[in-house]
């Protein structure tokens, strides 16, 4: 997204422009700026550019400050207005502020706050655009960049409000969380992303797991030559391999809280500084973390920092399980037994039909890295045409022993008679394994001659 950081300066006397000009161009230097000492060209200007910031003189001749507050506010809403006034106006000031001047500065008054003002106020109209970009986006339906998202299949609504809101995202400078179960697709998001705001720019990832502070701010800040020793080169950290790309910090609830100190003043000021370096560096790279944990509980434990998380929270996007995203499992089946087959030089076995159905009951705790590595194990125990399905049996028949154990039955007033639950159990047994006898045997704990033998007598 374009920033808009343009300022201008009004005020009719000359003198103290141009020496505010040069103060605020060196205090803030993100800031591009413009003067102005006629207040009948100020509207005019405002048409001709887009300004995310006046700030303005009070009294001037032709227009005062204030009537010019009132013209920006109605024809310019998304820019602010700081007043900079003299001592003795401080109450025309404060009657603008009423009026919806951002704040107000008084000319005798420290430079260096008016500096920090300036900057907040930058901030937050980059944050209500961005916002607003955002929500435009979002609420377009349809994604304009549909390619960004080719590796990530799925026909759930829920997901597709996903992609949507990722797109929506990526205009944004702000960080991204992404949370979710473990194998739930965080990394593939994260991916989307990268593909959205520049494939050719880096793509950096870090896994946070098990990092100490040291370790943290060595593999993302780099040192400066001699910092450990004398003949202890200068090693570029992952912030400077990012570049203006995206650095994606995995597991980021397991980042000690020393590092995570660290890692809130990296985006906050946007720099950091080189171990052994006092000179700061400006980060340029996108940032987006992920964890499968739930960071409001790490929290609550004392483990994450408040500031970090409401930071991190800003722009946040929550997978779903596979277990909530029943209507693409025939479509995760397809693609993964594809991705077996070709990796493992074969033609690809069909999917039987019911298997999707059947697995729909099945919770998956790790997600779609369960569901490929039981599609790697069938297919790679299957021939040529039929896709083998005992590792999603036995899948399921381990979560059946764990979910039901014998002791839970629930039996009706009327017992049934041991022939008609013999009966009843084969043909569940049969219906979940799509009529495999060796794996219905399995389930029922006899051996597959013993199955064939009870359904020849139709027992
Ligand atoms: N929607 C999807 N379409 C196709 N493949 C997917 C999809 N989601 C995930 N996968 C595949 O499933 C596997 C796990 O996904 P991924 O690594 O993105 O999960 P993760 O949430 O980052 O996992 P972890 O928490 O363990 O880091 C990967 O091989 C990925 O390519």
């Amino acid at each position: 997204m374009k920033l808009v950081r343009n300022l201008l300066l009004v005020d009719d006397e000359a003198q103290w422009l141009r020496t505010l000009s040069m103060t605020l161009t060196r205090l803030v230097p993100e800031a591009s700026l413009d003067t102005c000492v006629d207040s009948r060209q100020v509207l005019n200007r405002m048409e001709l550019k887009e300004y995310a910031l006046v700030l303005l003189d009070l009294t001037m001749p032709f227009h005062s400050g204030e009537q010019l507050l009132e013209e920006i506010r109605g024809r310019f809403p998304n820019c602010r207005v700081i007043i900079v006034t003299g001592v003795n106006e401080v109450e025309t000031a404060v009657r603008c502020m009423k009026r919806g001047a951002y704040d107000y500065f008084i000319k005798t008054g420290n430079v260096e706050d008016l500096a920090s003002t300036v900057r907040r106020a930058l901030e937050v109209v980059g944050l209500e655009r961005s916002y607003q970009q955002i929500k435009e986006s979002f609420l377009s339906r349809e994604l304009a960049q549909p390619e960004a998202f080719n590796h990530i299949l799925t026909c759930e609504p829920a997901m597709l409000d996903r992609l949507r809101y990722l797109e929506a995202l990526a205009i944004s400078p702000e960080p991204i969380l992404i949370t979710g179960e473990s194998g739930c697709g965080k990394d593939l998001f994260a991916q989307a992303l990268h593909r959205l705001i520049g494939p050719e720019t880096p793509f950096v990832r870090v896994n946070l797991a098990g990092q100490s502070l040291e370790g943290f701010e060595a593999t993302l800040f780099g040192q400066v030559r001699g910092a450990f020793g004398e003949d202890e080169p200068a090693r570029a950290g992952l912030v400077h391999s990012a570049g203006d790309g995206l650095l994606y910090l995995d597991e980021i609830g397991d980042l000690p809280l020393e590092a995570q100190a660290k890692l809130l003043d990296l985006l906050h000021y946007r720099q950091y500084y080189p171990i052994g370096s006092d000179r700061p560096f400006p980060v340029r790279c996108r940032v987006v973390t992920s964890t499968q944990h739930d960071l409001l509980e790490l929290k609550k434990a004392g483990r994450f920092r408040n500031d970090l998380l409401y930071r991190l929270r800003a722009h946040r996007i929550n997978l779903p399980p596979l277990r909530e995203r029943p209507l693409d499992l025939p479509l995760l089946l397809n693609h993964f037994i594809e991705q077996a087959s070709e990796q493992m030089q074969r033609p690809a076995p069909l999917l039987p039909p019911d298997l999707a159905p059947r697995l729909a009951g099945y919770p998956f705790p790790g997600n779609l890295q369960e569901l490929k590595g039981m599609v790697f194990d069938a297919v790679s125990r299957s021939d040529d045409t039929h896709l083998n399905i005992a590792p999603f049996v036995e899948a399921m028949q381990e979560h059946l022993g764990e979910a039901c154990p014998s002791q839970q039955l629930r039996f009706p007033e009327q017992l049934p008679s041991l022939a008609e639950v013999n009966r009843a159990l084969i043909e569940e047994a049969m219906s979940r394994t799509a009529n495999n006898q060796t794996a219905a045997a399995k389930m029922l704990g006899i051996s597959q001659s013993a199955l064939s033998r009870r359904l020849a007598k139709g027992e």
